[in-house]
């Protein structure tokens, strides 16, 4: 299983990282429902606030992309985390008697700031392929583990947390950021991208975007 031609060689290109993120121990524990409910809700809380900011890292590609079509495809992105994902973290949370102010008004642990502050980091500095380099583990991880861990037997226990990111409507948003990549890649590198001198560079971005999300699922398990 895999989306586009691209992100199947930046995660090669990121090695071990790549199972170290989609295999991490908390992973593993929302399949079996050995997570403790604890490390679930703190996770949660935290991946709220991840998600403000990484909302405003796309918000960030739509401004920093060359096409209508790029601004398009960015600007539904900020609204499927803003309105759709975002959804499942105040469900979710709701049901354990956290509000969203209490969401909102949480304290920010520094694996998480150090995240989405070097994807805005990125963005700022470098070009629209430089930004989605570093978005890319985030969306494309998820739904890596959402694909895998519903088509698998897994526990009741984080059923709608694996069923979202599992879903149809998931899936597809990752098939259209992959192809967004794809499009993104022959536009600003050529049909050869990995000739080119920015290649190297560009596979940095997502390896680092990577270990930034092992080091969230290391967060997410020390509440
Ligand atoms: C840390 C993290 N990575 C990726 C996603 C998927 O959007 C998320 N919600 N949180």
């Amino acid at each position: 299983m895999s989306y586009g031609n691209t992100f199947p060689l930046w995660r090669a290109a990121a090695g071990d990282h790549w199972p170290a993120y989609t295999r991490h121990a908390f992973v593993q524990g929302l399949a079996d429902g050995s997570l403790p409910r604890d490390a679930f809700m703190h996770y949660l809380v935290q991946d709220y606030i991840f998600l403000i900011h990484f909302s405003r890292a796309w918000a960030l590609a739509v401004s920093k992309a060359d096409t209508l079509d790029e601004m398009r495809h960015c600007a539904a992105t900020v609204h499927a985390l803003l309105n759709q994902e975002m959804g499942l973290h105040v469900k979710l949370c709701g049901e354990a008697g956290i509000a969203e102010a209490d969401l909102i008004a949480a304290e920010e642990r520094p694996e998480n700031l150090a995240y989405t502050r070097y994807v805005l980091d990125i963005g700022h500095r470098g070009d629209f392929l430089d930004l989605l380099a570093a978005l890319a583990p985030c969306v494309l991880g998820y739904g890596e583990i959402g694909a895998r861990l519903a088509a698998s037997d897994h526990a009741q226990t984080y059923a709608e947390w694996i069923g979202t990111y599992g879903s149809r409507d998931y899936q597809d948003l990752c098939h259209e950021v992959a192809a967004l990549i794809d499009a993104s890649v022959a536009r600003r590198i050529g049909p050869e991208p990995q000739t080119s001198p920015r290649w190297g560079l560009v596979c940095e971005r997502f390896t680092m975007a990577t270990r930034l999300e092992v080091g969230f699922w290391d967060m997410g398990m020390t509440p």
